[in-house]
């Protein structure tokens, strides 16, 4: 039997009313999706997309305008503030700033939803031992968080997410406030709270690297809508929408800027192709097959390969030395294998189409609400990300 998605929108929207001077703000517009039990999925778009207000629809921290939000099979439109009390319970989120109390050490921070949920001490204390063991910290149990790193104190977060045994886990810019290891690390704990408790992640935020790493299924969004929707690797190794094509291309830096690619030529005048990477048809062994042909000489010149969902992506520019009728062969060759961008020659230069969408090392930083914690020098995604072939290396 194919149960049910433990998180369903149906055409949900949510409408902020305006003012005299603000416009309304439709900040989740006609969201129709299905989050599977048991899944880890990214919601990923850039400041103001509504990512939030989506997450907040969950829990019912705020209520649909229209359209429904469907929990573990209870539709949250039209319960009552118990009902929705029973629903939240099942749920348990963190956030970006931690919200941990001061005035309590870690334990005490742990204990609280269990206070709150009126479990005996004894039961309370076993399962705050149980927890901190579980997220790494069981030493800093009567620490306060003022002494506490980021990353430790996101663990005592996640720890009092889970305190109630909840079957989902909304992890709103989780790492957003952590540096690029602290960030791995906390990933890693979502994904062993994912894979040995059974609990569905739902992992919001603005960095394709944070979904690249952790998230089965991703969820782009844009002004309240999601625009495409599907595994992680489908969706990042082909994008479709504009915008889920400015997340791989801040993220990966794979290829040459028109800037780049004018100084590339005056070091590399024969012809140019970029020469997309993927584990189906552009596969590195296929390519250097396909060159080793006659009386050509293949050399990379730029390029980056990374890893989306464990299966690499990407693209290399290639130089192509030799007599005009080899070099066309083996372009002709390449394209049977793979996508081919045709850049030509310093002297007879051609402008790739695709090269204008994707992963060009100038595209646009996004917003300028992008939060800067995204390492955007070539080759170095949060998590060193690509390869790192670009022209400073070669
Ligand atoms: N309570 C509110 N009242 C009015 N407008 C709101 C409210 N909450 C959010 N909005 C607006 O809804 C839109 C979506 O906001 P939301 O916080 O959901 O986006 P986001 O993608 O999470 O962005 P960020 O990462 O910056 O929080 C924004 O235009 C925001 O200003």
């Amino acid at each position: 039997m194919v149960s049910e998605p433990i998180i369903r929108f149906r055409d949900a929207a949510k409408v902020f009313p305006g003012g005299r001077r603000r416009p309304e703000v439709r900040a989740v517009d006609g969201v129709t999706l299905d989050i599977e039990a048991g899944e880890i999925f990214g919601v990923i778009g850039y400041s103001g997309a509504g990512k939030s207000t989506l997450v907040r629809l969950i829990n019912a921290l705020e209520k649909t305008t229209s359209g429904a939000v469907v929990v573990g099979g209870r539709d949250l439109t039209g319960l009552g503030e118990s009902q929705l009390r029973e629903v939240r319970a099942g749920i348990g989120m963190i956030f970006q700033q931690f919200n941990l109390l001061s005035s309590r050490t870690v334990a005490g921070n742990v204990a609280y939803p269990l206070e709150v949920a009126r479990w005996a001490k004894a039961e309370r204390e076993a399962r705050v031992r149980e927890l901190l063991e579980f997220v790494g910290i069981a030493d800093k149990a009567d620490v306060y968080p003022s002494q506490l790193s980021g990353g430790q104190k996101q663990r005592v977060g996640i720890a009092r997410a889970l305190a109630t045994n909840p079957r989902i886990l909304l992890a709103d810019e989780a790492t957003s406030a952590l540096d690029p290891e602290t960030t791995r690390d906390v990933l890693r704990l979502l994904q062993r709270v994912n894979r040995e408790l059974g609990i569905t992640v739902v992992i919001i935020t603005h960095e394709m690297d944070v979904v690249r790493y952790a998230c089965d299924r991703v969820a782009v969004m844009e002004h309240g809508r999601v625009v495409e929707v599907g595994d992680a690797y489908s969706v990042f190794s082909g994008p479709q929408a504009a915008v889920t094509q400015r997340f791989v291309g801040t993220s990966l830096r794979d290829r040459p800027s028109d800037e780049t690619l004018a100084r590339l030529r005056e070091r590399h005048p024969a012809r140019l192709v970029v020469v997309g990477i993927d584990e189906v048809t552009g596969s590195t062994r296929a390519i250097s097959q396909v060159l080793r042909g006659e009386g050509v000489e293949p050399a990379v010149i730029y390029g980056g390969i990374t890893e989306v969902a464990d299966k690499p992506y990407g693209s290399l520019t290639f130089e192509l030395t030799g007599p005009d009728d080899a070099v066309d062969a083996a372009v002709e060759r390449l394209r049977a294998v793979t996508d081919v961008d045709d850049l030509g020659t310093a002297a007879h230069p051609r402008r790739a189409p695709s090269l204008a969408a994707r992963g060009r090392d100038d595209a646009g930083p996004g917003p300028a609400s992008l939060a800067p914690t995204t390492d955007r020098r070539p080759g170095g995604g949060p998590f060193g990300g690509p390869t790192g072939l670009t022209e400073g290396n070669l």
